[in-house]
């Protein structure tokens, strides 16, 4: 049976037990603003409280993007929502966290920034053999460190998570999955049967079994919440400087930035 709710941004349906949540702002690489984030929180409220709901699957529309982070046309040294950047991502993250069901992301294009960030706090990630993944914070004068740095090292390994962030290159599914970053990849014609495969298996477990152990697996990592809000609050202090808005600027220029201007 399929449901379906109906929200601006996203999509929301339910596809047998499993809901799928799928960021529907194709144009801008399904960036997501203010509203955006409004609605993946409400959607994720809505099959947190769902019973016949066993997991959850986060997408992207389209086959470019799975979700390329804060839509940088909506950032004028805040972002256009609510929260401490203008964004309420750390709620968006938390659920995630806290939802007591599997949720897997299901990587169709560019998984780049905060949409990164996503695929990292996902429980389990299965990509098209197209997708591509990385980082890009300080060449667009942003970070989203917390579940974005010290997760994703425990995930991938310190150095390759500073690899990631320092230099921002773009890596394929083949080598999301050789660095742990993600379970499986598979050519994109494929990717629903696979995910659709998952999700059938996980609604023939013990519903409660699998909360026990997505809390125990995040109870061991749950301080890193603190480092996230910590940071939450750093970026917001970089977002007021000069710094940051010449990355903002350059990447809606199409240029790339000089922030030595700045600071030498
Ligand atoms: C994804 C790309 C690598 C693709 O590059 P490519 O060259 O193939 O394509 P284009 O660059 O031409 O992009 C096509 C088209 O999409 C638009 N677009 C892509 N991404 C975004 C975006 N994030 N916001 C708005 N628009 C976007 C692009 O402008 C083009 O439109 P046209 O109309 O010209 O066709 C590359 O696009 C890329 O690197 N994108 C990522 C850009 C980015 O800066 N992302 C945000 C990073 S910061 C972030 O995500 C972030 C989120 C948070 O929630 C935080 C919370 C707390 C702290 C920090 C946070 C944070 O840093």
């Amino acid at each position: 049976m399929t449901k379906t709710h109906e929200f601006s941004d996203i999509l929301y349906e339910i596809k047998g037990r499993a809901a799928w949540i799928t960021i529907n702002r194709p144009k801008v690489y399904n960036a997501f603003r203010g509203q955006t984030l409004e609605e993946l929180i409400q959607a994720f409220q809505l099959t947190g409280n769902d019973k016949g709901v066993s997991s959850i699957v986060l997408t992207g529309s389209g086959e470019k993007a799975f979700c390329t982070g804060g839509d940088q046309s909506a950032h004028e040294g805040n972002y256009d929502g609510r929260g401490v950047v203008g964004l309420p991502i750390d709620e968006l993250q938390g659920l995630i966290r806290d939802v007591p069901k599997p949720v897997i992301a299901r990587v169709n294009g560019f998984a780049i920034g905060g949409g990164h960030v996503l695929v990292t706090l996902c429980d389990l990630a299965i990509a098209a053999d197209t997708a591509k993944f990385g980082q890009v914070g300080p060449k667009v004068g942003s970070f989203d460190a917390g579940w974005g740095t010290a997760l994703l090292a425990r995930i991938v390994g310190e150095k390759k998570a500073r690899e990631i962030w320092f230099l921002n290159e773009t890596y394929t599914a083949q080598e999301a999955v050789a660095m742990g970053l993600i379970n499986k990849a598979v050519p994109l014609a494929e990717l629903d049967a696979a995910v659709t495969r998952w999700t059938d298996t996980l609604a023939e477990r013990s519903p409660t079994a699998l909360a026990f152990l997505k809390r125990s697996f995040n109870a061991d990592s749950d301080q890193i919440r603190g480092i996230s809000n910590l940071a939450l609050h750093a970026v917001k202090l970089y977002y007021a400087t000069e710094e940051s808005k010449e990355g903002v600027n350059a990447f809606n220029e199409k240029r790339k930035p000089d922030f030595h201007k700045f600071v030498d």
